[in-house]
């Protein structure tokens, strides 16, 4: 594959303005039959997402995926997010119950807005069953299938059904898939989203290796309509993950969906855990990324989030870093 690059290689080039504030740029972005606030949703992961902060999001109008780790809790999770007219967004895996717990759902007209089926190697037969499973008894769920990191299976899974498909292959902060298998889109995630969305008919959910606000707006311009988050997400106040304090700092553990600490067992582990600086409310962090991302599309010469799609770039060779740290 020609052009290989990651988010720290590229540079978007500003075009002329046509808004005098900032605030006049609008971030909002549509999946399905729901318009978001943001194109950006924290990760469903056991460290990121608990059933408050999902409450808090779909409140406040952000899109977000509430994860699968406590599978028995996914009914009334449902009933009580319906009960209070928000959407209800939740993931499935592939494995046998997971096929129950949908015909139960259709059996008692549960009809979540959003399925998410996560796991590791999306481009399989387990996700296309499933997708046609969803499909089959609960057809009004818009279904996201992942994860991928190749066109062939954006277009399979597309195929299979799927309303969305989400790419990331070992990109992620906690990620230790491409070390232990040698496989991924690491070190070069924006590349293969690219790839992907050139072969996509519906939205794409670039996920993994977010690590700035600006690599928001560099998805979005390679073809990402809703950008997924982790590590950006994890160590605030509300986050689920355990606080603890060292040389008297706080900070959060944010740890990998399959790494030991979630599965319980050292068993074809590929995450791990880290812990990040305690970093305030996950409103400002919602409200700094929405403020950055309308100054993005103010730098793409527009006022709304399509006009960061049609921007030119460059390749910075040297990574537009300089060798400064992120923060
Ligand atoms: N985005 C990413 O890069 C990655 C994300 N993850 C996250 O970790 C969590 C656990 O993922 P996962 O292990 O898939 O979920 P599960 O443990 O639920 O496994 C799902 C099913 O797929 C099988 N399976 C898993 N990986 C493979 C593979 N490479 N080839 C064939 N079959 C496979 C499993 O069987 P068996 O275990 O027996 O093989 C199991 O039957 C998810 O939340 C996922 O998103 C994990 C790795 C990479
Ligand atoms: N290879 C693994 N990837 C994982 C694991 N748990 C989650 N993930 C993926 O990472 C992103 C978040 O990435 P970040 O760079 O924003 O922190 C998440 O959405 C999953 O796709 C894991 O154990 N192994």
């Amino acid at each position: 594959m020609e052009n290989v690059f990651d988010y720290e290689d590229i540079q978007l080039i500003p075009a002329k303005c046509v808004v005098d504030s900032r605030s006049e740029c609008n971030t909002a972005v549509t999946l399905g039959n729901h318009t978001f606030r943001l194109p950006v949703v924290p990760a469903n992961m056991q460290t990121i997402i608990d059933e408050n902060i999902a409450a808090y999001l779909a409140k406040n109008n952000y899109f977000y995926v509430m994860h699968r780790f406590e599978p028995e809790t996914r009914e009334a999770f449902i009933r009580n997010m319906q009960e209070q007219n928000l959407i209800a967004s939740i993931s499935v895996g592939v494995k046998e119950e997971e096929y129950g717990f949908i015909e139960s759902l259709a059996n008692k007209s549960l009809v979540p807005e959003f399925i998410t089926i996560d796991i590791a190697h999306g481009h399989s037969n387990s996700v296309i069953r499933m997708i046609q499973h969803i499909k089959k008894h609960l057809p009004n769920s818009f279904v996201i299938a992942g994860n991928v990191g190749t066109p062939e299976a954006v277009r399979e899974l597309e195929n299979a059904g799927a309303d969305a498909t989400k790419v990331g292959i070992g990109p992620g902060k906690v990620c230790i898939t491409k070390i232990k298998t040698g496989f991924g889109t690491g070190g070069w995630q924006l590349a293969a989203l690219r790839w992907c969305a050139k072969a996509a008919s519906k939205p794409i959910i670039a996920d993994g290796g977010i690590r700035t606000h600006g690599d928001i707006a560099k998805s979005i311009r390679f073809g990402a309509s809703m950008v997924m988050i982790g590590s950006l997400f994890a160590g605030h106040e509300e986050s689920p993950g355990e606080t603890v304090e060292k040389d008297g700092k706080l900070y959060k553990e944010y740890f990998g969906s399959a790494s030991e600490f979630q599965k319980g067992e050292k068993r074809n582990v590929e995450g791990k855990k880290m812990f990040v600086e305690h970093k305030g409310s996950l409103q400002d962090t919602l409200t700094e990324m929405e403020q950055d991302l309308q100054s993005s599309i103010s730098y793409a010469g527009g006022t709304k989030l399509d006009a960061i799609r049609n921007v030119d770039y460059v390749v910075v060779k040297n990574s537009i870093f300089n060798g400064d740290k992120v923060y």
